[in-house]
């Protein structure tokens, strides 16, 4: 394992992963491999997750795809170094911000949307200019196989490596030293994850999970909202972080939601939602077992069919939920939609707030309102109001949690941010050294007031005109006069001087 990293890192040290040029034909590179091997990637994935050739594509392909095809279009411009704002100590030198790699980054890929999950962050790591360790989740096994052969096949082979395996692999490459580590999965394995980086002060962007509530407001249309909530909790059969993992509502509510969502589910699934192409399965027995004992002593509306061989487990709604039994204790991240019977908003925000940092939350109502009152009084990591995981399909938003469901974030510029060192250059003359004496000792009075003119004086936009005129002033004494530099200082001093007395005297 050592060795593999220590190849990576060599590899990023000859400077190769750096130009835009590389980056940007790294990228359609990528981009090739999903548009030539689609059948495989899409085969993988159904093998994993029993997720019909669409869904495949739509919930994971076309996010890659728009992913790397909206890198390609901005990288030229966000890898350019950015001139920031000067303060007057500085007004002469050239200062900007150049984004730069850091280094060599660990990706730790989820199960749940085993293509997307992982490549995602990789287009980030790959635009920002940084060699990338790709880790798999081993419970997908079939796209961390196809992407362990594919991957080597269209990017540069010793920049970009997949490392496959368990516990085991993950535990040893944890021990080595990364640059970054951008984990995907659960908050236990998350704290494993940080600890390990701590060792080498390594920065770690978490992308966790956690309990998204869905607030139903009575001011709303109930058919709509419930097509809604059902698209999105049942999608991947519940394996879906954003996914509502519970409803808030007033009692009065219930019926009518359970009753709406059972003919939703038949509108998506049919007759026979196990015959359903569009319906998936739990991606293993473990997992399986853990949501069935979440079942235990509830009420179920409707639902609760399983087959414990194709593990299966139907689209269930439970209601009159007791908020501390145990499906209200842990995420649930499978196809049942526990209802809890608040009061009114009052309620249902306390709720919320008495638990850990949801990674999504949603409101429904047509009282904006009160979906942004909700919004100011609460926290999670993105907000949809009026529906259910869009917010993820933004990528000029950054897609991360807050608290326990995470920290840090990605997508679009997101990426190449978290994967970016904004690296701060200060460029001066080796001129000018009469300025400088300021700040050499010794020290007195008469420099620290000068000091607090150049760092604390703030100039108003007629001050700034006045030295716009100023400027204009040395512009003009350029042209007639030979001796320009010595009038540039001179006109600047006298500039600064004027505006230092002046100063000095209200300050008095
Ligand atoms: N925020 C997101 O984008 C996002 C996306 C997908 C999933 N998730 C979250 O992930 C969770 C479910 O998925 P999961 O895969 O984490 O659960 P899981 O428990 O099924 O998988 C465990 C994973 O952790 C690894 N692991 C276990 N013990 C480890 C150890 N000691 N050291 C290193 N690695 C270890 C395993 O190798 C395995 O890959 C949910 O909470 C979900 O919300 C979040
Ligand atoms: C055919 C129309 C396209 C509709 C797009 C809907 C896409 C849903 C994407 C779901 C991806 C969710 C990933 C969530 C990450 C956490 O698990």
């Amino acid at each position: 394992m050592e060795r593999e990293v220590q190849r990576v890192r060599q590899a990023f040290l000859s400077g190769r992963s750096r130009p835009l040029r590389f980056r940007l034909q790294q990228l359609e590179a990528l981009r090739r491999m999903v548009q030539e091997r689609e059948k495989d990637i899409l085969a993988a994935i159904r093998s994993d997750l029993c997720k019909s050739e669409f869904n495949a594509y739509s919930q994971e392909v076309i996010t890659v795809l728009g992913e790397i095809d909206f890198m390609l279009e901005n990288l030229p411009e966000w890898v350019a170094a950015k001139p920031v704002k000067k303060n007057l100590l500085t007004m002469l030198d050239e200062a900007y911000l150049q984004p730069q790699p850091l280094g060599v980054v660990l990706i730790i890929g989820a199960w749940n949307y085993p293509f997307v999950l992982t490549i995602q962050p990789l287009i980030g790591a790959i635009a920002a200019g940084n060699a990338v360790i790709i880790k798999p989740s081993e419970l997908s096994e079939n796209t961390a196989t196809i992407l362990a052969k594919l991957l080597p096949q269209y990017l540069d082979q010793d920049l970009y490596i997949v490392i496959n395996g368990g516990v085991e692999e993950t535990t040893e490459l944890l021990k080595q030293r990364f640059d970054h580590i951008l984990y995907t999965g659960n908050t236990a394995v998350g704290k494993i994850v940080m600890e390990a980086a701590a060792k080498h002060l390594t920065p770690v962007t978490l992308e966790l999970g956690g309990k998204s509530p869905c607030y139903i407001d009575k001011d709303c249309d109930l058919d709509i909202v419930c097509r809604r909530i059902t698209w999105g909790k049942y999608m991947n059969c519940g394996q879906t972080c954003i996914a509502p993992d519970y409803i808030l509502c007033e009692a009065s509510l219930q019926n009518q939601i359970v009753q709406k969502i059972k003919e939703t589910v038949k509108e998506f699934y049919g007759e026979n939602v196990k015959e359903s192409p569009d319906y998936e399965r739990i991606i293993n027995l473990r997992h399986f077992k853990r949501i069935l004992s979440l079942l235990e002593g509830q009420k179920i509306a409707f639902g609760g069919e399983t087959d414990e061989a194709t593990r299966y487990i139907a689209p269930t709604v439970l209601t009159d939920v007791d908020p501390k039994t145990k499906v209200m204790q842990e995420e649930i991240f499978g196809p049942v939609l526990p209802i809890v019977p608040v009061k009114n908003v009052d309620e249902a925000i306390n709720f919320i707030n008495e638990r850990e940092k949801p990674l999504a939350l949603y409101v429904f109502s047509h009282n904006n309102k009160l979906i942004k009152r909700m919004i100011d009084e609460t926290s999670s990591g993105g907000v949809t109001g009026n529906d259910v995981i869009m917010h993820f399909m933004l990528n000029s938003f950054p897609f991360g949690g807050v608290g326990s469901s995470g920290m840090g974030a990605y997508h679009g510029k997101h990426s190449f941010d978290t994967f970016s060192h904004q690296r701060p250059c200060l460029l001066k003359s080796l001129k000018r050294e009469g300025a400088n004496k300021l700040r050499y000792p010794p020290n007195s009075q008469s420099k620290v007031d000068w000091g607090k003119f150049f760092l604390l004086k703030r100039f108003n936009k007629q001050k700034l005109g006045l030295l716009f005129l100023t400027f204009l002033g040395i512009v003009a004494a350029v042209l007639v006069k030979k001796y320009q530099a010595v009038l540039r200082r001179k006109a600047l001093l006298i500039f600064l001087v004027v505006h230092r007395l002046r100063w000095s005297t209200k300050q008095r």
